[in-house]
């Protein structure tokens, strides 16, 4: 039994912490995607041991299912069709059987990535042996929801072969979920998010079940069918950085000044809010295209200037700043901040030369640039070979 899923990346048009505040914001999915596969041994296979291969990183990782059922006593795996949050008593014992892998300082950062996998794989598939493949074409820990993909992919593959899902088992090549099955994919993949992210406000693994353009307040997301399509260069600092650190220090900076903070967040759920009416308005009817792309250049440039009010912002994404500057390009930070990507918005007047150029001069610095493909389809799955 082999199943494959495949969930994208994304990037923030407006309001990435702030959304952890209650704020709005607005987020697209990119055509960048993380797979995880799954094949389930079989008797025959004679092989008792659950296996993580994370390719990324090349690393791999393995428990004797026996260990795995003396850590969670208590699961009658697989758990429930609802999602479960992981319980203080469960993360100790994901705690100590992560602790036992020795993972080197280098790679630390998979120990979370890790602990998610083994809470999502216990709660849904139990003590089945399988060997479970991670591959990504995003940057790891760059601001682009490389985790939230992969807990998406992870949960969507984890639910493929159970009873909540009824997906068609002969179909070739990728296959959509229905909108119920969605929503379970989206709950099991937040709460991975949860044990990566500490305090995830869920935008991150929302666009990437769903896909498209979304502006996303406290839970609840509306689908946008923007008629505009935008073409965004991402510039990846390679300054490595962690979601769940950035996120609790805006959370100090809070509890240091909570009145100017609140009115920080403010000001960012009005722009995110603004960038959701840009976004739906009719062209050329309402508005020209040139007019709509300066108007989000101006939301982006303010967001910007509030991310660097909470702390965010990095001497490299400072760098991108200036530098797309000089061609009267706006730019703002996208995820967590503190190193990881940059967007900038390309008009769709602006001349190929001025791409090439902004470019080389941002890839001299010894940043990487690529454009994105924004607004595709959500996650979805394989069953055999990948396609
Ligand atoms: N392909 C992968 N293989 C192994 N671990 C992964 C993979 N993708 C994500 N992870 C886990 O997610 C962590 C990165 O998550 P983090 O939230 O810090 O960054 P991000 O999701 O890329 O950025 P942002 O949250 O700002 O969008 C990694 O350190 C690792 O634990
Ligand atoms: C920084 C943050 O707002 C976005 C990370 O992509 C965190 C979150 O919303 O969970
Ligand atoms: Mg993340």
């Amino acid at each position: 039994m082999e199943v494959q899923a495949r969930a994208p990346g994304k990037i923030i048009l407006a309001g990435e912490h702030a959304v952890v505040h209650g704020s709005t914001a607005v987020a697209s999915s990119i055509d960048l995607y993380t797979y995880v596969s799954i094949h389930f041994s079989t008797p025959s296979d004679n092989d008792d041991l659950l296996k993580l291969v994370l390719k990324d990183t090349a690393v791999e990782f393995s428990w004797p299912i026996g260990k795995i059922k003396q850590a969670f006593p208590e699961s009658a795996a697989p758990l429930s069709a609802t999602p479960n949050s992981c319980s203080v008593e469960n993360a100790k014992s994901i705690a100590s059987l992560v602790e036992q892998l020795d993972i080197p300082e280098a790679k630390f950062g998979l120990a979370s990535g890790v602990s998610a996998f083994l809470w999502l794989y216990t709660s849904i598939q139990g003590f089945k042996p399988a060997t479970v493949v991670v591959t990504s074409e995003l940057p790891l820990g760059s601001g682009l929801g490389s985790s939230a993909s992969f807990c998406v992919a992870l949960a969507a593959a984890l639910l493929a072969f159970t009873d909540s899902v009824s997906l068609d088992l002969k179909h070739k090549g990728w296959l959509s979920f229905g909108v119920k099955e969605l929503d379970l994919v989206n709950k099991w993949a937040f709460e991975g998010e949860k044990i990566i992210h500490g305090k995830p406000s869920g935008i991150d693994n929302t666009v990437s079940v769903y896909g498209n353009i979304i502006s996303f307040r406290s839970g609840t997301l509306t689908h946008m069918k923007s008629n505009l399509s935008l073409k965004m260069l991402v510039t990846n600092t390679k300054v490595g950085r962690n979601t769940k650190a950035l996120v609790a220090g805006v959370s100090e900076r809070m509890l240091r000044h909570p009145d100017a903070m609140a009115f920080v967040f403010s000001a960012v759920d009005s722009i995110s809010k603004e960038l959701t009416t840009v976004l739906k308005l009719h062209t050329p009817d309402d508005l020209s295209v040139t007019e709509k792309e300066e108007k989000i250049e101006e939301l982006m440039e303010m967001n910007q200037g509030l991310l660097q009010c909470m702390g965010v912002s990095h001497a490299t994404i400072e760098t991108v700043l200036r530098t797309t500057l000089k061609y009267k390009l706006a730019s703002k930070l996208t995820g967590a901040g503190g190193g990881g990507c940059v967007l900038t918005l390309l008009p769709t007047l602006l001349s190929g030369t001025v791409v090439d150029k902004v470019v080389a001069e941002l890839e001299s610095c010894g940043f990487q640039c690529f454009i994105a493909g924004i607004g595709g389809g959500g996650v979805e799955i394989s069953f055999g070979a990948s396609s």
